[in-house]
């Protein structure tokens, strides 16, 4: 028998994340480990921490206590002693996120936006990272979009340029935090395909969805968060359930109902 290992690339060990100096806890000891390939969607219940898991592992969040590694090494860990988060910068720069509400700069057109990290962080000279942009755009079906404004997309689009615009940065891994909640029903699939095509790619990713469809054709792993801490964690079809319940509301209600 032949058995393969990989190392983790990302490894969450024992996180705690409090709002309000301890006063709300939310992340109550969580251990994750994610594999290169993975795609691991995070799901439960609203306020179970979620969004918070993300952001810490991007660096926006003091953490308690507890570490995460990437590829090995600790790039947000805690002094232990003054709830100081030390972070390194360089690691965090190799994560790329996409939020729920649409945060591009709305005084620069698709293009700016695109190429502004990049050459500003990187010092990527501007032709240079311009026409990276614009194989970009037209991968995502973006291309007749470059010179445009924000305000003048729809908001599939907008959240197609964020990704686009955090691809810019050659990211080794791509958080999601519900990017298609605040889409109208008809341009959720837009957004969903282009993260598919990214998973088809390879792209490891880490997912907060609550569209249990996308969840199960998208995830090579689900975490069940609740309670600021993983409930469970496992391939889809055993987390899910069965293909018959996957996506009504009344699953999801009576599993969150079950495990909260
Ligand atoms: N900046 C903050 N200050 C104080 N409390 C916060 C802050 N951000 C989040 N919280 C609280 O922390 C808890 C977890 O929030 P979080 O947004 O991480 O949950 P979630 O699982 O992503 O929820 P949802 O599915 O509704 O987005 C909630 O009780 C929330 O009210």
């Amino acid at each position: 028998m032949t058995m393969s290992f990989s190392l983790p690339l990302v490894k969450m060990q024992a996180l705690h994340k409090s709002y309000g100096s301890g006063a709300i806890q939310v992340l109550k000891g969580i251990d994750i480990e994610m594999k290169p390939g993975d795609r691991v969607v995070v799901i439960g219940p609203s306020g179970g921490g979620k969004s918070t898991l993300l952001r810490v592992m991007m660096g926006l969040e003091q953490i308690d206590s507890g570490s995460v590694s990437f590829d090995g090494k600790p790039y947000i860990s805690s002094d232990g002693r003054a709830r100081r988060t030390i972070i390194d910068t360089e690691v965090r720069r190799s994560i790329g996120m996409v939020f729920q509400h649409y945060t591009l700069f709305p005084h620069l057109n698709v293009i700016q936006n695109l190429i502004l990290a990049p050459c500003k962080v990187r010092g990527e000279p501007k032709a240079k990272a311009t026409s990276r942009a614009q194989a970009l755009l037209q991968r995502f079906g973006l291309g007749a979009k470059a010179k445009a404004y924000p305000a003048q997309l729809s908001g599939g689009q907008k959240q197609r340029v964020a990704i686009a615009r955090a691809l810019m940065l050659d990211p080794k891994l791509m958080l999601f935090d519900e990017v298609t909640s605040a889409l109208d029903p008809e341009l959720v699939s837009e957004v969903e395909q282009v993260i598919m095509q990214l998973a088809s790619q390879d792209m490891p990713m880490m997912i907060v969805t609550h569209d249990m469809w996308f969840a199960k054709n998208i995830a090579s792993r689900v975490i069940f968060c609740a309670g600021g801490v993983v409930v469970e964690d496992g391939p889809p079809e055993q987390v899910l359930g069965s293909p018959k319940e996957e996506r009504t509301k009344e699953f999801i209600d009576r599993v969150f109902h079950i495990k909260q």
